[in-house]
C-alpha cells in the first residue's frame, strides 16, 4: 500500500480539482456575462431549487452515518442554516424569494415542474452518495464549497449589474451564504484532513470531490441544453 500524502500534498490534491468546478461551465459564463434571457434565468433558479432542497437531506444522511458526536454537533448547523429555525426562514426560503424575484411563482418552484431529468438524476446521485458512502467521503464531496466563494461573489456583482430588473431582496440568499461560506469551507477541509490518514482514505476523498464537481456540472449541462437549444421540455427536441 502507498504511503499517505502529507497534509500539504493532500490539500493540494483536493484544491487542484478547482479546474473541474462549475465556475467555468458555459452556462455560468453566459449568466455572468449578462447574456441570459429571463426564461433562462428562471429555468436555472427552478433547477437549482432542486439542489437547494436536497442539501439538508444530504447533510442529514451524513449525520446518520457519523458516529462522532463533535462532528455531528458541528454538522447539524448546516441543516439549520438551510431549513431555518422555523417556517419562513433559512436558506431554502431565501432561494424561493430569489425565484420569485426572477418572476417565478412559489407554487411552480415547489411542485418541481421545471426540474429537468438531468438535474434530478445528478442531485439524487449526490444524496445517494452521502447515504451509502462513509461519512468522511460525503463530507469531502461538499468541499466544492471551498471553490464557491469567489464564484458567488462574482455572481452577486455581475447579476446586480447585468440584470438590474432583479429586486435586491432576490439576492438575500447569496449575501447570507457568503457570510458563512468561508468558515464552513475551512472547517470542512480541516475535518477531512484530520480524518483521512491513510493513502486509501485520501484517494477516496479526492474521488468524492471529483464526483461532486461532476454532479454540479451535470446540473448545468441539463439546464444549458434546454436553455440554449430552446428544446421542448417534454420531447427534448429543438
Ligand atoms: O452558488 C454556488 O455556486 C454554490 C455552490 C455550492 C457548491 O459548490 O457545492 C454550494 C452552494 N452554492 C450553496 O449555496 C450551498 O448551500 C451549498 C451546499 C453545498 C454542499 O455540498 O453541501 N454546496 C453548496
Amino acid at each position: 500500500m502507498s504511503e499517505p500524502s502529507t497534509e500539504e500534498e493532500f490539500t493540494a490534491r483536493l484544491r487542484a480539482l478547482s479546474s473541474r468546478y462549475w465556475d467555468s461551465h458555459p452556462f455560468h459564463l453566459r449568466l455572468h456575462a449578462g447574456e441570459l434571457s429571463k426564461d433562462e434565468l428562471r429555468l436555472w433558479a427552478a433547477n437549482r431549487w432542486y439542489y437547494q432542497r436536497c442539501i439538508p437531506r444530504k447533510d442529514a444522511a451524513i449525520l446518520a452515518n457519523c458516529p462522532d458526536q463533535d462532528v455531528r454537533r458541528q454538522w447539524r448547523e448546516r441543516i439549520v442554516w438551510h431549513d431555518g429555525e422555523r417556517a419562513g426562514e433559512g436558506g431554502a426560503e431565501n432561494w424561493l424569494r430569489m425565484a420569485e424575484a426572477l418572476g417565478l411563482t412559489r407554487e411552480e418552484v415547489l411542485d418541481e415542474r421545471h426540474v429537468l431529468p438531468g438535474t434530478r438524476f445528478a442531485v439524487d446521485a449526490y444524496v445517494t452518495f452521502a447515504r451509502t458512502r462513509p461519512w468522511v467521503e460525503a463530507v469531502a464531496s461538499g468541499l466544492t464549497e471551498m471553490f464557491s466563494r469567489g464564484l458567488m461573489t462574482r455572481r452577486l456583482a455581475d447579476m446586480r449589474e447585468r440584470y438590474p430588473w432583479i429586486a435586491e431582496e432576490g439576492f438575500t440568499y447569496f449575501t447570507t451564504r457568503l457570510k458563512v461560506i468561508e468558515g464552513e469551507g475551512k472547517s470542512t477541509l480541516d475535518l477531512v484532513v484530520r480524518n483521512c490518514r491513510t493513502r486509501e482514505h485520501q484517494d477516496a476523498a479526492v474521488a468524492a470531490l471529483a464526483f461532486k464537481c461532476d454532479v454540479l456540472r451535470a446540473i448545468l449541462d441539463a439546464v444549458d441544453y434546454y436553455a440554449v437549444g430552446g428544446a421542448d421540455r417534454t420531447t427534448g427536441r429543438s
